[in-house]
């Protein structure tokens, strides 16, 4: 009989999770999904259910990596509201691929918020101006702490902004996070001269506008992960190379690409391939959706 799965929280999670073994497992990983002969890494695009009646979405998200025999799934809950409840919990399955049994069943949250941001952090790695000095994030939550943490590791900026919807929001993470942060009222006034642009808000209507984004800079966009949302305006999207994780999922689920009928130019992985160029002189834009996921746990 299969052993029962075990129970990892996130506390657990957290501290087996480090940013530099998530970004080299994620840029092999993105690799391996951007692939054209490749089978390796079988990803399809999320199924999403809406939640009526508490404004959310559920969001199934299975991969199966074949050389390593990985089967997991994540389910992530994502809602659209404003308050004290959280906009996102997950949790994380992994299985045993030969008989299907589960082995483990992790707490998803620390896992979604360590992994979105080291993917925008690799994006950035790729695309963002040689000389980024200046890194504007937009939205105060708790993507914004991650992409904080791991941002200002791996790069280093001489000033980093912040502005949220209210200042209230900007200023308890100024306070919460370790490090300078200047926090700004106005968007336009943040984004104005930034190198580097993250925004991780939970709008759907565009925060950021073309018009104040300096030529050639990096945009890390990884909310607006409906088809009818939206986090950058029409001119950015129309101005900018657009690079996203996966071009089946852009299509379908990302507001920003579908309604802006911006083109996308790359998957991040085909950059790591060298099947395509990274454009760093250019603006560009990363949609990130959250795909390009995989679990291991070494039972010891
Ligand atoms: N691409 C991906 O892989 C992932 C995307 N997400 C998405 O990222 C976004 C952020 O997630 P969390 O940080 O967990 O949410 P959160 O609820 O913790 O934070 C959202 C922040 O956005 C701010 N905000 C809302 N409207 C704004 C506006 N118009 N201007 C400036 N700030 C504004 C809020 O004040 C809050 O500080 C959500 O849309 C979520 O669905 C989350 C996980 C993975
Ligand atoms: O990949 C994820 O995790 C999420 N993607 C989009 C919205 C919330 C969570």
């Amino acid at each position: 009989m299969a052993e029962q799965p075990v129970f990892l929280s996130d506390d657990v999670v957290a501290r087996f999770l480090s940013y530099d073994e998530l970004i080299l497992r994620l840029e092999e990983v993105l690799g391996q999904f951007s692939r054209e002969d490749s089978s390796e890494v079988v990803q399809p695009v999320r199924s999403v259910m809406p939640i009526h009646n508490h404004n959310g979405y559920l969001g199934l998200m299975p991969a199966y990596i074949a050389h390593e025999d990985t089967l997991c799934t994540k389910m992530v809950a994502f809602y659209r509201r404003k308050g004290n409840l959280p906009s996102t919990q997950a949790t994380v399955l992994l299985f045993n691929p030969e008989y299907g049994n589960v082995k483990a069943v992790m707490d998803g949250l620390d896992i979604t918020h360590k992994r979105t941001a080291a993917v925008s952090a690799i994006s950035a790695k790729l695309l963002m101006p040689a000389q980024s000095d200046v890194l504007c994030i937009l939205g105060c939550g708790h993507q914004a702490v991650s992409h904080y943490e791991i941002f200002t590791r791996l790069f280093s900026f001489k000033e980093v902004r912040v502005c949220s919807r209210t200042l209230e929001t900007a200023e308890r993470f100024a306070a919460r996070v370790r490090g300078p942060v200047k926090v700004f009222t106005s968007a336009e006034e943040a984004v104005r001269g930034a190198d580097l642009i993250i925004t991780v808000t939970n709008s759907s209507e565009p925060v950021l506008f073309g018009e104040w984004v300096k030529p050639g800079a990096h945009v890390a966009a990884v909310g607006a992960c409906r088809p009818d949302w939206r986090e950058l305006d029409d001119v950015l999207m129309r101005d900018a190379v657009i690079y996203v994780d996966t071009r089946e999922g852009a299509a379908v689920e990302s507001g920003d690409i579908i309604l802006s009928g911006a083109e996308v130019f790359a998957e991040l992985g085909e950059v790591l391939n060298g099947t395509q160029p990274a454009l760093r002189n250019k603006t560009t834009v990363f949609k990130s959706l959250g795909k390009i996921f995989s679990v291991k746990y070494r039972q010891n």
